[in-house]
């Protein structure tokens, strides 16, 4: 194989079975809270869904971010109970109705999911001067969050349910997790098998919030410039045919 052969991807058309289950992972995947089942995930799997965030792009492919994955019951004990505290906390900033359905939502499944993952973000992996990082300085959190959501959509794929838990204080999440200054708890991930999937966002289905219309969001040239009638129509009519359910 020629030096120029082996840099490029050989063949690189997706089949309409790959772009179909591509959008079907996008589209199906939920935050999980309450259906998890208590079987473990098998290392391979697991070994396979981190392979996946470990792929996510990084700002000059700083690769910021390592994975914690919390098995032990005390560990996690520890992490609920900080839950519970913010949770509390997060009640009392909700006023009236709000803060009754707040109560009464799910908003995690650390115990009840057979592992916890923590994504960290270290803010120093390749020293100070980090290349499309030198002015804005918050990118290496982002390159992390992408490989959150390569980690949720594998997770998807592989018919396994993930949430994400982020009603705890960070020091109290560094302190229990042992994270030196310097890294930044980015995400607190609850992974395992589900009895089932919900079809629409769980806070949606209790009435918390709904899906904005796209064509509210989609501007010309600048911050809520002007509208392209004909591409809101596109907009609007694939939005309708992904609530449905269809694939695009
Ligand atoms: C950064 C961040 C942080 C959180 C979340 C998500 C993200 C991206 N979500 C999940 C969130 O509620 C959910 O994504 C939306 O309601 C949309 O639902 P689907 O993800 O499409 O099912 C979430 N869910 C939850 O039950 N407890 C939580 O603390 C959080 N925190």
């Amino acid at each position: 194989m020629t030096d120029r052969a082996a840099a490029i991807q050989g063949d690189d058309t997706l089949s309409e079975a790959d772009r179909l289950g591509l959008y079907r992972v996008l589209l199906s995947r939920r935050d999980v809270r309450g259906q998890f089942l208590p079987d473990p995930v098998p290392d391979e799997v697991l070994a396979r869904i981190l392979v996946a965030a470990h792929h996510a792009p990084s700002v000059g492919f700083m690769q910021p971010w390592s994975f914690i994955l919390v098995r032990s019951p005390e560990v996690r004990g520890r992490i609920r109970q900080a839950f519970a505290k913010a949770n509390d906390e997060a009640a009392e900033m909700f006023e009236g109705e709000a803060r009754d359905t707040y109560r009464s939502l799910k908003l995690e499944g650390i115990l009840e999911s057979p592992v916890n993952i923590c994504v960290t973000c270290d803010r120093d992996r390749v020293g100070p001067v980090v290349l499309g990082r030198t002015h804005i300085p918050t990118m290496d959190l982002y390159s992390t969050v992408c490989a959150v959501e390569n980690l949720w959509l594998a997770a998807r794929a592989e018919g396994l349910g993930l949430g994400w838990v982020s009603i705890i204080s960070e020091p109290a999440l560094k302190d229990i997790l042992g994270l030196p200054e310097r890294v930044v708890p980015v995400a607190y991930l609850c992974l395992g098998r589900v009895s089932h999937f919900f079809a629409q966002p769980e806070l949606q289905t209790r009435g918390w919030r709904k899906r904005l219309p796209l064509t509210d969001l989609v501007s010309l040239d600048r911050w809520e410039g002007p509208r392209d009638e004909t591409l809101g129509a596109e907009l609007a009519k694939a939005q309708e045919k992904a609530e449905r359910g269809d694939l695009p």
